[in-house]
């Protein structure tokens, strides 16, 4: 494995959530970046951001690691979930409530509630 994908590989299994990102979490950098950043934010997820503009290795290693084209990219327990669009499915659908659940990831289930509600 290369640099970039070993350290990528490292990450993923040395926390249980991970979200490579355009920008942090605090201040993401693109739209599809801010939005999975503003739901995990907002559900009360621990995670670790993974910020692929400051590193060319990492933005280009991401995609190669998932065979997925673009960021962001959200993995639980070392897997890949999805990126924007996927992860915001899963909210709504209520699949990532169910993820988070199998694998013991703390969120609130009230706040996820809060955003289907906003979206029915
Ligand atoms: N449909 C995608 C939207 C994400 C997307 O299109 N990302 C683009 C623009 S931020 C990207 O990563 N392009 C490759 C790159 O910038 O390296 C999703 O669901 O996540």
């Amino acid at each position: 494995m290369s640099d970039a994908q070993t350290q990528i590989d490292e990450t993923v299994k040395a926390h249980d959530v991970v979200l490579f990102m355009k920008g942090t979490k605090s201040m993401p950098q693109c739209g599809f970046s801010s939005r999975v950043a503003g739901v995990l934010n907002y559900m009360g997820v621990e995670y670790t951001d993974v910020n692929v503009l400051a590193d060319e290795a990492i933005r280009s290693g991401i995609k190669e690691y998932s065979d997925w084209p673009t960021i962001p990219q959200l993995y639980v327990k070392g897997e890949f979930i999805g990126g924007c669009d996927i992860v915001t499915e899963m909210t709504l659908s209520g699949e990532l409530d169910a993820l988070f659940e199998k694998n013991g990831v703390a969120y609130s289930k009230e706040a996820a509630d809060k955003i289907r509600e906003a979206n029915a």
